[in-house]
């Protein structure tokens, strides 16, 4: 008989027991002791048998408790980063033998071509899969109206390509398109008069610009620039060329504009000599343009969509990969986030390497395949233990 059958059953007997001895108007005090004493040990044993006592009793509120073991806790996670999921950010200047350090962007530099390897040597050793490449035009007169130099066939970001393809086969080239780095206005196309962006034209000129780049040998072009329309025009002139079937377009469909590109700028030269990026950028809080973008790129084309910044935009991240849900997810942990991070550690608010996987886990977590970060070179050591 099971313990709680067995208590059912001599409650049962005792209010029997206890009706009868009203009944006979005279006490059966012993009869009664007995069946106490048995219900009080078939407690005292239930209560050191944990199963027994599981049957009957409330488990509701046990729920994380026993997942203490490290391993255990990593099991809740949908996605946990890995390597492959990595993509770094590399600023190539034209000036070979450059290799400077940018003082709002902690541990980055900006580099001439002859100091790309060498440093890359390390980071490819120790399983770096990615960068996507900015080029930073700093010659004197190399900026014009419309970005001439962007595709430049000797310019930093083809001979980058180039270069790494040769020196590290199994390296995923991404090369951002943008002209913002390129135009003596720094702004992320052509011009019109007035000074607002000549959709039409910023479109061909950039997708001319990405092609260039694809013809060089990247695996991967990404246009960063926001004008409508370049997705489907950049897809096109792919197909075109005949080298569709061997390039990635990543479209950073959702970039909004704000506070958080402040050091890129620095690094790359492309504050907008200007007003801002505010009528072609995404604003911070428009959520249904954002969806709406995502969708549109996806319709054009893009076999990739970009969100961007992350971590102040999880809920686009979650949209992206709802919207997209058959698609990689490219969050960029832009250089604002970074800085924040460094800025946050080094004040003692936190500690640098828990609070670089905390947010990466968010950006995952919100839904991101693919994570663009400036802490890759770190990742790469603390994904070894
Ligand atoms: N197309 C790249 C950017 O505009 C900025 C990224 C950053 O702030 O890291
Ligand atoms: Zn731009
Ligand atoms: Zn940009």
């Amino acid at each position: 008989m099971s313990f709680s059958s067995l208590v059912q059953d001599l409650s049962f007997r005792d209010n029997a027991n206890e009706r009868r001895a009203v009944n006979r108007g005279n006490s059966s005090a012993s009869t009664m002791d007995d069946r106490r004493s048995q219900v009080s040990r078939a407690m005292s044993y239930a209560s050191t048998t944990a199963t027994s006592v599981s049957i009957s009793g409330d488990i509701s509120s046990q729920l994380h408790g026993g997942y203490c073991h490290p391993l255990a806790r990593s099991w809740q996670a949908e996605r946990q980063l890995t390597k492959s999921m990595l993509i770094f950010p590399l600023f190539v200047s034209d000036i070979d033998d450059e290799e400077v350090s940018i003082p709002s962007l902690p541990d980055q530099h900006r580099r001439g071509i002859n100091k790309l390897v060498p440093y890359l040597e390390p980071l490819v050793r120790k399983g770096l899969k990615s960068v996507i490449l900015f080029g930073v035009p700093m010659a004197a007169g190399a900026k014009d109206a419309l970005g001439t130099a962007a595709d430049d066939p000797k310019g930093p970001v083809i001979a980058a390509i180039r270069l790494l393809r040769q020196r590290f086969p199994q390296l995923f080239i991404v090369a951002d398109v943008c002209l913002c780095e390129y135009t003596s206005h720094g702004h992320c196309g052509i011009l019109k008069d007035d000074g607002s962006l000549n959709n039409a034209l910023s479109v061909d000129r950039i997708s001319d610009v990405a092609i260039a780049y694809a013809q060089a040998g990247a695996h991967c072009v990404a246009p960063s620039d926001m004008n409508d329309g370049r997705i489907r025009a950049i897809k096109l002139k792919l197909i075109e060329e005949g080298i569709a079937h061997r390039v990635v377009l990543m479209s950073y469909a959702a970039k909004f504009s704000g506070c958080l590109y402040g050091p890129f700028r620095d690094a790359a030269g492309s504050v907008p000599s200007f007003g801002d990026r505010k009528c072609y950028q995404l604003p911070p809080g428009g959520r249904g343009l954002a969806r709406r973008a995502i969708r549109r790129d996806i319709d054009e084309g893009a076999d990739v969509i970009m969100v961007k910044p992350a971590s102040q935009y999880l809920d686009i991240i979650s949209d992206a990969k709802d919207i997209g849900r058959d698609m990689p997810i490219a969050a960029y942990q832009v250089s604002g986030e970074f800085a924040m991070i460094h800025a946050g550690a080094k004040a003692g608010v936190f500690d640098l390497k828990t609070m670089a996987l905390e947010s990466t886990e968010g950006i995952l977590r919100a839904g991101a395949t693919i994570v663009v970060s400036y802490f890759t070179p770190q990742f790469l050591d603390w994904l070894e233990s």
